[in-house]
């Protein structure tokens, strides 16, 4: 018997996770796992001074998306019901190691694998590709203040970042579908025929 689906959507940031993945949770029917990002109270702080305050953001994620997938597998994995989330776990990984230096990224790390190495993870993933002056645009499209003066440089690092954790992640997992999503010239949002391109794809590798 097959998997049921266990869809993430991926990308740096605003590349369009969010409204993908309620896109597709609505569109199947799928229950949706959504990050929660107004509560977060170390995020503004963060882009205000990364040096002081890296560890305790990526801590704060971490946390609570373990907690949020804990519950994810008791709810619905394990009885084999479906689900879509607007992230990965990895995508922990991702900025901790862009973010973080020395010994806290070793702390960092065990913490993450000791926590992460036996939770469920996605099936597919829907991997949103798009170019910094994309991320830019809608960044700046969806206007938290916090976010309006993320540092370009950081924004390519992550593009680059997200490109080497996919192909990682094609080549050492086999089993989970990575469907590429070309995020500068699909719109999802504006043309409903993108949208069904995307699903149509999905449902082919389902
Ligand atoms: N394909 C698209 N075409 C045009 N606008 C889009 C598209 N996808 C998302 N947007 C817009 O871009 C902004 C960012 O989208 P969204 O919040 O879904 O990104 P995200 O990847 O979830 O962001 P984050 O990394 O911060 O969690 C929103 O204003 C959204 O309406
Ligand atoms: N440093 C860091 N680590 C993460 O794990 C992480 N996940 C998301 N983000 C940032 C991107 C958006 O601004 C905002 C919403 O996604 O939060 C993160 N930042």
């Amino acid at each position: 018997m097959k998997p049921s689906p266990f869809i993430a959507v991926e990308g740096a940031i605003g590349a369009g996770k969010t409204t993908l993945a309620t896109m597709l949770a609505k569109r199947f029917d799928f229950p949706l796992l959504k990050e929660i990002v107004e509560e977060n109270p170390f995020l503004d702080k963060f882009y205000q001074n990364s040096g002081d305050w890296s560890f305790q953001l990526e801590m704060f994620f971490l946390c609570n998306r373990y907690k949020q997938l804990e519950d994810t597998a008791l709810k619905f994995v394990s009885r084999r019901e479906p689900v879509v989330s607007d992230y990965h776990i990895y995508k922990n990984l991702i900025f901790a190691q862009r973010t973080l230096k020395g010994a806290q990224l070793d702390k960092y790390r065990k913490i993450y694998h000791l926590l992460t190495d036996d939770l469920p993870k996605p099936n597919f993933i829907v991997f949103i590709q798009a170019d910094l002056a994309t991320l830019q645009q809608r960044i700046a499209k969806r206007g938290r203040s916090f976010e309006q003066d993320i540092d370009p440089g950081y924004l390519e690092q992550l593009i680059e970042d997200y490109e080497t954790a996919m192909a990682h992640i094609k080549a050492n997992e086999p089993e989970t579908v990575v469907i590429t999503v070309d995020g500068n010239a699909m719109d999802f949002v504006e043309h409903p025929d993108h949208f069904e391109q995307i699903v149509a794809e999905i449902k082919e590798r389902m």
